[in-house]
C-alpha cells in the first residue's frame, strides 16, 4: 500500500516531469537509432514511441490526478524502469545503449527514493528483460557502430544537466526552508522577539561572558499592567495587537545589541549588555513612558491607554547564577507592581531589598 501523501506525490511527479520528458525523448534517439542499425522491423518501434512521446505526459496526469488514490511517482519509476529492461533484448543487448540507459534510469531512482528503490527499478527492469526475451528471443550484437554511439551523445550530455539543475533547487529549496525553521524555533510568532526559550540561552551566554570579561550589563523585566482587563474588556485579538505593539515599542528604543525576548504571555525580558545600572534605568524609564504616551488604536475607533511596571537588575559579583539573575530582576518587578504599576524599580542588593520605585 502506498504510503505517500498526495501533494507529496504530486510535487514529485511534478519534479520528475521535465527529467523524465529529457529522458524518454532522447532515450527514444537511442533506442530507435540502434533497432534501425539492427534493421528491426516496424513493430519494434511502437512502444519506444509511445514512451518517447505519451508517457511523461500520462505519468505526470496520473500522479497529479490519482495521487488521492495512492498513485505515487514510484509506479511511474517503475514503469520506466521496466521500459528501459524491455529494449535490451530488442537492441540485442548492445553495450553502449545498455549502459547508457540504465544508468539514467538508476540516477533517477536513487536520486527520487533512495538506493534501496534503485533495487526495485532493477528488478523490474530484469521483469522487462524477460518479457523482451519471450517477445524477441535471445540474440547479441554487442559492440555500437558510430551512428549508435553519436545517439548516445544527447541523452549522455543533457540528461546529468537536467539532474543536476532540480539537485540544487531542492537543495536551495532545503535551505530556504532550514532557515525559517531556525527564526521560527528561536522566535516570538506575536512579536517577533525572541522567544522564552532562545531568549534565556542568550542570558546564559551573557552570564557566562560576565564571568570572563567582567563588563557591566543589567537586565530588565518588563510587564504589562492590567493586561487581564484588556483581554476581558476587549478581547484576545486586541490583547494580541498591544503585545505587538509593546514589542515594537521595545524593539524601537533599545540598541541593536541589546536583546528583548518574551519571556511569557505580557511579560517581556531585556538583557542589556555593557550597560551599568544608571543607563539600564534611564532605557528601562524610556521605555515606561513611551508605552504610557502610546496609545494603541482598538477596531472600534477607540484608543487604548496601557502601562508597564518595570524591574532593573545588575549582574554584579553577588549574582551567583543567571536563576539568581532573573529572580532579582522579577523581584524589582514585583516591587513596581505591588508600590503601584507604572513604575521602574532596581534591585539593590547591598541593602538586600529593592529601592523604591523611579516613576
Ligand atoms: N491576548 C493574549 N493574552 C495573553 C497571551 N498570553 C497571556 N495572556 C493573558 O495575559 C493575562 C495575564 O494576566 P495576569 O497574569 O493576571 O496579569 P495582569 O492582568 O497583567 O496583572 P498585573 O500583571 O498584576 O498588572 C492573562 O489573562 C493571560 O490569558 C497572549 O499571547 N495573548
Amino acid at each position: 500500500m502506498p504510503s505517500s501523501h498526495p501533494a507529496k506525490a504530486q510535487s514529485i511527479g511534478k519534479r520528475f516531469y521535465v527529467p523524465r520528458t529529457i529522458a524518454s525523448l532522447f532515450g527514444l534517439i537511442t533506442v530507435a537509432t540502434t533497432f534501425y542499425q539492427f534493421g528491426a522491423p516496424a513493430w519494434y518501434y511502437l512502444g519506444p514511441i509511445l514512451q518517447g512521446l505519451f508517457w511523461p505526459h500520462l505519468a505526470y496526469q496520473l500522479a497529479r490526478r490519482f495521487a488521492h488514490k495512492g498513485y505515487t511517482e514510484k509506479h511511474s519509476l517503475l514503469m520506466d524502469s521496466f521500459l528501459g529492461g524491455l529494449w535490451v533484448p530488442m537492441m540485442m543487448f548492445n553495450i553502449l545503449p545498455l549502459v547508457v540507459l540504465s544508468t539514467t534510469l538508476w540516477l533517477n531512482n536513487i536520486s527520487a527514493f533512495g538506493p534501496k528503490f534503485c533495487l526495485k527499478g532493477l528488478l523490474a527492469q530484469a521483469a522487462g528483460v524477460l518479457l523482451g526475451l519471450l517477445l524477441v528471443g535471445l540474440e547479441f550484437n554487442l559492440m555500437p557502430n558510430l551512428a549508435i554511439l553519436l545517439s548516445c551523445i544527447p541523452i549522455l550530455l543533457i540528461y546529468p544537466i537536467a539532474i543536476a539543475t532540480i539537485s540544487y533547487k531542492l537543495s536551495k529549496t532545503l535551505s530556504k526552508q532550514k532557515r525559517v525553521l531556525v527564526h521560527l524555533s528561536k522566535h516570538d510568532a506575536l512579536t517577533g522577539l525572541y522567544n522564552r526559550g532562545h531568549w534565556e540561552q542568550q542570558l546564559v551566554q551573557e552570564f557566562k561572558n560576565n564571568q570572563t570579561f567582567d563588563e557591566p550589563c543589567c537586565l530588565i523585566f518588563l510587564d504589562i499592567d492590567h493586561f487581564k482587563r484588556i483581554n476581558d474588556t476587549y478581547g484576545h485579538s486586541i490583547g494580541d495587537n498591544v503585545l505587538r505593539k509593546i514589542g515594537k515599542i521595545i524593539r524601537d528604543n533599545i540598541r541593536p545589541l541589546d536583546v528583548p525576548g518574551r519571556y511569557g504571555g505580557e511579560e517581556f525580558g531585556i538583557i542589556l549588555p555593557e550597560t551599568s545600572k544608571e543607563p539600564a534605568i534611564a532605557i528601562a524609564e524610556r521605555l515606561r513612558v513611551t508605552i504610557e504616551e502610546s496609545l494603541i488604536y482598538i477596531n472600534t475607533g477607540q484608543y487604548l491607554e496601557v502601562t508597564a511596571s518595570l524591574g532593573v537588575a545588575m549582574l554584579d559579583n553577588t549574582v551567583e547564577s543567571y536563576d539568581q539573575w532573573l529572580c532579582n530582576a522579577d523581584k524589582a518587578l514585583y516591587q513596581a507592581k505591588n508600590s503601584g504599576r507604572n513604575r521602574t524599580v532596581l534591585y539593590e542588593c547591598e541593602n538586600n531589598r529593592q529601592t523604591p520605585g523611579f516613576a
